[in-house]
């Protein structure tokens, strides 16, 4: 029987092996429609056609399967934080590069996954989609920005409920002035420069 032309064939050489098996976390935090999502996916079709395991946790996906139940009050969203931390780190830890697109709003929840990852020895970078309020009301995907002005809703990321700003991320990426391509390529070249691509 012929092979179907389908049939994916894998480079065997050292270096293509090694990128296949480290793992790491990047969390692109952000205010809603800063562009973590549409980034991140952007960034695993590219690591996925250089051969690397990705996994995509979406905070919408998490909040219905894993952490369904969980509101947007501060102690819930440490939860919802902690909660993906841990599970970033088991596929991290296993060879996955894990791509968390997660507002994660407060500096203490971040820096608990940071120290969680750490001590494993776990890759972990932290990425800033530092897209302006102004620009993300605009952008408004889920229609959030607007139910809030129209006082339907209350508690909104940014606007009427805390985001502290990462102080050192490992890369800040301004959405605002770049395409999502450019945006991409500037975490994969991070990437690159730590040994993780
Ligand atoms: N009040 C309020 N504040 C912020 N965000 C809100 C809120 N209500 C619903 N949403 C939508 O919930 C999406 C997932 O949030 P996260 O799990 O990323 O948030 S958190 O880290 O737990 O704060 C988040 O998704 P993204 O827009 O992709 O960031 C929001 O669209
Ligand atoms: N340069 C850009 N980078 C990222 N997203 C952009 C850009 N320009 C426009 N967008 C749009 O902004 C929206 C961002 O939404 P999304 O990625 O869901 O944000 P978040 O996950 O941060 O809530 C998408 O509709 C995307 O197409």
């Amino acid at each position: 029987m012929a092979v179907p032309s389908t049939t994916p064939t894998f480079s065997t050489t050292p270096m293509n092996q090694e990128n296949q098996v480290t793992g790491a976390t990047i969390w692109l935090t952000g205010l809603p429609s800063a562009g973590k999502t549409t980034i991140a996916y952007e960034l695993a079709d590219r690591l996925r056609a250089e051969g690397h395991r990705v996994e995509v946790l979406d905070g919408d996906e998490i909040r219905t399967f894993l952490t369904a139940g969980l509101g947007f009050s501060r102690e819930d969203r440490h939860t919802n934080v902690q909660r993906i931390g841990f599970l970033a780190d088991l596929l991290s830890r296993n060879g996955v590069k894990t791509l968390v697109p997660v507002i994660a709003p407060y500096s203490d929840s971040r820096e608990a996954v940071r120290k969680r990852h750490m001590a494993g020895g776990t890759a972990y970078l932290e990425v800033h989609v530092a897209t302006p309020v102004e620009v993300c009301s605009e952008r408004d995907v889920k229609g959030l920005y607007a139910k809030q002005a129209a006082g339907e809703i209350s508690g909104l990321t940014g606007v009427d409920d805390p985001y502290e700003e990462p102080e050192s991320p490992d890369l800040r990426i301004e959405s605002h002035n770049q395409t999502v391509q450019e945006s991409a390529a500037a975490l994969h070249a991070l990437l690159t420069e730590r040994g993780l691509a």
